[in-house]
């Protein structure tokens, strides 16, 4: 319960505050050569800094535009791109440099795929497998960089079970050791430092974590989803933790005696709602703590 204060005579300021432009979709085609490239990305910038003169008294000096902001992105785009990361620790660096108020600063990405048609030099066809995302933390000097993967949707058609579980007056679920397992794998991991060779390691963590997905017999989702994070964390010494959330994607076997017909595993009603939801962080014990950066990342615990 709480208290309500009700002779509450305190000062009213501004509490923290952040601005900037949101979703700057920004495709960037490298075609130094008849061979194109292409970097598709969604980009958000926000500043942090002194801009309390403009909530309290409508003073704009310090308000770099959020259209400036979103310039700023087309603007490095034509530099390169080279990986989310590296877009985004450039924009903290410009940013923190360049205008003396600004301390520091989240800027997000989403990064989408696009795979060559037939290998063509220049036709691509979008690959929607999963969406790759980035967010930098800054603070003065600091950085935190904080990479991840989400939409990467998996199954396993069998080589999973539940059981063992307590029972109630409420409980109806059957025990079973063979069902089908399937998530949409929503990861973000937290990188120790900038020198990172961002792209390659993003390849690894994401094949880690489908292989470990379907490795071994899983005797549920919890159990899946520490391995498929302790062996980030095993792969990559650079990375602290890796936070996980994972739906899950419920399949039940369709009672098919209405037909006279069995039901041996073959057929499933794949139902969308009402789904598991399974959520963890992996870190190493003695990472730092690095809550505040992680309050910026909503959606995970
Ligand atoms: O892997 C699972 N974890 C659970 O916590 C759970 N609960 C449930 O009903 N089915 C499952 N499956």
């Amino acid at each position: 319960m709480t208290t309500q204060n009700t002779n509450a005579t305190g000062r009213i300021v501004l509490g923290q505050n952040q601005y900037g432009k949101a979703e700057v979709r920004v495709v960037r085609v490298t075609r130094d050569t008849e061979r194109h490239a292409i970097e598709d990305l969604n980009v958000t910038s926000q500043l942090h800094g002194d801009f309390l003169s403009a909530h309290t008294e409508g003073n704009n000096e310090h308000v770099v535009p959020t259209d400036t902001q979103k310039n700023t992105v087309y603007a490095f785009a034509r530099e390169g791109v080279g990986s989310p990361e590296q877009l985004l620790l450039r924009l903290a660096d410009h940013f923190i440099g360049d205008f003396d108020w600004v301390t520091g600063g989240r800027w997000a990405a989403e990064q989408y795929a696009w795979d060559r048609i037939n290998d063509h030099d220049h036709a691509f066809v979008r690959n929607n497998r999963e969406v790759r995302t980035a967010v930098v933390h800054a603070d003065g000097q600091q950085r935190t960089v904080i990479a991840g993967v989400e939409d990467l949707t998996v199954l396993k058609s069998t080589g999973s079970g539940f059981a063992g579980y307590p029972k109630d007056t409420y409980t109806t679920l059957a025990e079973t050791d063979d069902r089908i397992m399937s998530t949409d794998v929503k990861a973000r991991w937290r990188y120790t430092t900038t020198d990172v060779d961002f792209n390659a390691v993003y390849t690894d963590v994401t094949s880690i974590l489908l292989a470990k997905f379907g490795e071994k017999y899983s005797t549920a989702l919890q159990q899946t989803m520490f391995d498929m994070g302790s062996a980030v964390l095993e792969a990559h010494p650079e990375i602290a933790e890796i936070k996980l959330s994972l739906p899950n994607n419920h399949h039940f076997v369709v009672d098919l005696s209405f037909a006279g017909l069995d039901n041996p595993n073959v057929v499933f009603y794949a139902a969308d709602r009402p789904y598991g939801v399974i959520e963890a962080t992996i870190r190493r014990e003695d990472a730092d703590d690095a809550s505040a950066v992680w309050a910026t990342v909503p959606g995970f615990c």
